[in-house]
Order: structure tokens, then sequence, then C-alpha cells
């Protein structure tokens, strides 16, 4: 697969300290990467550095084969081809689902508003609560509004923020299915960061790891089992795997 977005050796530091080390990452259209890790790990920092949303200390962006420059994409934080949807939405609260995606579309005709707006709807499964408010829908719908406005505008990268951890066990499920979905339909590269394990085994393509700011490994899951890069990923993983092993052997009594 080619790459279509590419990080290599991000580096941030906050207040003194090294918060992303050196993380080089590769994305593909119509893929779905998974970064896992700890609390603090740095994965939302490194988030934000992909979504241009703050400039790393060190390192390079490229989409396309074309570096994104600093001084172009900050005056103005955020990048028109890279879309973050952050862990809590930041729906407006008084517009309907449908009005909240029609706000990544403000800048076209009415005609094409409407077109598109039906489209996304139609994606991301809202017909029955587009109407709605906010308030009035259960986690899942409005994670998939904030998805359906994210990419409204077709956008190259897809990143999202702890995409299912408000969710409970049943519409988690679902959006992740809907999430690949998605993915694949549209040929969006799609980066979720997640401190679940499972989440991540059960859904993306490739898996990383991320421990105190750097990136251990990247990889298909199968990958990281054959060959894991240190004791960390090693561990890490068997944590997940241990959890699944444990439903099986109940299972089967
Ligand atoms: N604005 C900031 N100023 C100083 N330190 C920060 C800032 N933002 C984050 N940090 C620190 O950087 C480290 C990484 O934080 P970050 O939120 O990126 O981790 P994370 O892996 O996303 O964690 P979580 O899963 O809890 O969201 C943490 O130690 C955090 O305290």
């Amino acid at each position: 697969m080619n790459s279509l977005f590419e990080a290599s050796r991000i580096t941030k530091d906050m207040q003194g300290r090294r918060v992303v080390d050196q993380v080089s990452l590769t994305l593909s259209a119509g893929e779905l990467l998974a970064l896992v890790g700890e609390s603090g790990a740095g994965k939302s920092t490194l988030l934000s550095i992909l979504a241009c949303l703050i400039p790393a200390d060190a390192g390079e962006l490229r989409l396309s084969g074309t570096e994104i420059s600093d001084s172009a994409v900050y005056l103005i934080p955020g990048h028109a081809d890279i879309k973050l949807v952050p862990q809590e939405f930041k729906l407006l609260p008084n517009h309907t689902l449908r009005e909240n995606i029609a706000y990544a579309l403000r800048e076209y005709t009415k005609e094409y508003q409407r077109e598109r707006l039906d489209e996304l709807i139609a994606l991301t499964g809202l017909g029955a609560v587009q109407h709605k408010l906010p308030r009035e829908v259960s986690g899942g719908e409005k994670q998939r509004t904030a998805i359906a406005r994210a990419i409204a505008d077709e956008p190259k990268v897809l990143l999202l923020d702890e995409p299912f951890s408000s969710l409970d066990t049943l519409n988690k499920q679902k959006l992740k299915q809907e999430l690949l979905r998605i993915v694949r339909e549209t040929g969006v590269a799609c980066l979720f960061v997640t401190h679940d394990l499972l989440d991540a085994l059960t859904v993306a393509d490739r898996l990383g790891v991320m421990y105190q700011g750097k990136l251990l490994q990247t990889g298909t899951v199968s990958d990281l089992l054959r060959e894991p890069a240190d004791a960390y990923v090693k561990s890490f993983l068997s944590s997940g795997l241990t959890i699944l092993e444990e439903v099986r052997r109940r299972l089967e009594g």
C-alpha cells in the first residue's frame, strides 16, 4: 500500500518534558490504524500535531508526498485535508444533527449542501435521528455526527481521539463496524487513538503502541505478536489477549 500521509521523527516538548519523542508513522488511503497506549503516553498531543493544530518542535509531515510547511498551516490552525474529531465531539448544542453536519458545508451552494448532506446521512446511518438535537440522541449517534461533519468536505485523513470511550458495549460494536465501512467506502486514511487495546484489536488494520512519547512499534496484530519490538509491547499485547483468552475459556465451560 502506498502511504498517503507520513509523519517523520515528530518531537514535542511541553514544560521542559519530552511528550512526543521522534515518532514516525505512515497511513494509507482506506486504512484504519489504531494508536494504543496508557494514559499520558502522548497520544492526544501527537494527534493535535498530526492535525496541524499545534506545531511540532522537530520532524516533518507529508501529505500525498508534499511537505506540510509550518508557516502556512499554523496561522489558522488545522488543515483542510486532515480532520480531527475530538473526544468531546464539540457539536453545536442548539442545532440538529443535520444542521451540525451542514455547518461544515456552509461555503457551498444550498443545492450541493442538500445533496452532500443526504449522502453523508446515508453513509453514517443517521436518517432516523437527523432532525434531533445532540442532547436527544445517543453517544454513538453524536460520534457518528461528528464523523460525518469531519468527512463532509472529503478530507484525505481522518483522526479520531478516543472515539469509542463513552459508548456502551453494543453502541461501541456498532460504531466500530460503521467506522470501518466508512473508511473503506470513502478511502479516507484513518487513525484513532485509544487506551483500550481490545478496541484496537477488534477493528484496526494495524496497531501502533505508544509509551512515554515513543511509538515503540507499528504493525498488524500478527506482526506484533510474532515479533514484539520489546518487552513493553509484548506485555501490553498479552494483557489484552489474556482477557480474550479468559472469555474463551469461560465460554468453553
Ligand atoms: N499543554 C500541556 N502542557 C504541559 N504538559 C502537557 C500538556 N498537554 C499534555 N501534557 C503532558 O504530556 C503528556 C502526554 O499527554 P497526552 O494527553 O498527549 O497523553 P495521552 O496518551 O493522550 O493520555 P490520555 O490517554 O490520558 O489522554 C502527559 O504527561 C501530559 O501531562
